[in-house]
C-alpha cells in the first residue's frame, strides 16, 4: 500500500470472525452500550461506536464512558493483544514485529448500510505504535491517504470481511475514511446478518493514576 500500512485480505477464519462478533456483541450490550458518538459541535456520527480498554470520545481517552453512562469500559482482553501481535508479526511478514506490542484499546464500530465516517488522523494515541484494523461483514471502500492532507493522493480499496489493515511507521498518521458500505456483501455465517463490523486496536500511551492507596509507603 504504503510504507507502513499493510492490506492482508481474508486474515481472520470465520470461526475467528464468529468469536469476534460474539465477544463484540456482548461488549455493545454493556458496561457501556454501543452508540452514536456525539460530536464537540452538536453533531453525531452515523457509526456507532463501542470501546474496550480505553474509552475514546473526541479527542481524548478516559476509563470511564463519561459521555454514555460513565460507567468503566470493559478490560482489553490478553487475547485481543495476541492477535494483535500476530497481526503486526503476519502484516510486515516479521516475527519480530508484533514483540512488545501491547494494545490497550479498541474501538468497535458498526456501520449500518447508510453508515460512512469521514476523513481523518487517529491522532488522540500518545503513541506511534501501529494501528490494527479488522473487517467483518459487509465490505466498505476504505480511503486510505496520505499524512499531510485530507484530500488527494488517496487510495480506494474495498476491505471484506476477514481482511486486516495495518497502519504503522511513515503511515500511522495518515488520512483514512469509509466512504461507503457495500450492503449484502457480507456472509452471514460470520453471525452478523448486515452492516459491517470494524475492530482498530490501539497503544494509547497513557497510565492510570497511581493512586495513594498503591504505594506502599502510604499504608
Ligand atoms: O472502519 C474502519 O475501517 C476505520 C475506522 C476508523 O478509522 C477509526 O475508528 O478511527
Ligand atoms: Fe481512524
Amino acid at each position: 500500500m504504503a510504507p507502513g500500512a499493510v492490506h492482508v485480505p481474508g486474515w481472520l477464519t470465520l470461526e475467528q470472525q464468529r468469536e469476534l462478533v460474539i465477544a463484540c456483541r456482548g461488549w455493545a450490550t454493556g458496561p457501556v452500550p454501543i452508540r452514536h458518538t456525539k460530536l464537540p459541535r452538536g453533531g453525531v456520527m452515523s457509526v456507532r461506536t463501542v470501546c474496550i480498554g480505553w474509552h475514546w470520545q473526541p479527542y481524548a481517552y478516559t476509563r470511564t464512558a463519561d459521555d454514555v453512562n460513565g460507567a468503566r469500559v470493559a478490560e482489553f482482553p490478553d487475547w485481543m493483544v495476541e492477535l494483535g501481535r500476530r497481526a503486526l508479526a503476519d502484516a510486515y511478514d516479521d516475527e519480530t514485529a508484533g514483540e512488545g506490542y501491547t494494545p490497550d484499546t479498541a474501538l468497535i464500530n458498526f456501520y449500518d448500510a447508510q453508515a460512512k465516517l469521514g476523513m481523518h488522523q487517529d491522532k488522540d494515541e500518545r503513541s506511534s505504535a501501529p494501528v490494527v484494523s479488522l473487517t467483518i461483514g459487509d465490505s466498505c471502500v476504505f480511503r486510505f491517504g496520505n499524512t499531510e492532507t485530507r484530500t488527494k493522493p488517496y487510495t480506494d480499496l474495498e476491505l471484506g470481511s476477514g481482511d486486516l489493515f495495518v497502519f504503522g511507521g511513515p503511515s500511522r498518521y495518515a488520512y483514512h475514511a469509509v466512504p461507503k458500505i457495500l450492503p449484502g456483501t457480507g456472509d452471514p455465517a460470520t453471525g452478523l446478518r448486515s452492516g459491517r463490523l470494524n475492530i482498530t486496536m490501539r497503544v494509547t500511551g497513557l497510565a492510570d493514576p497511581v493512586s495513594f492507596s498503591d504505594h506502599p509507603a502510604g499504608r
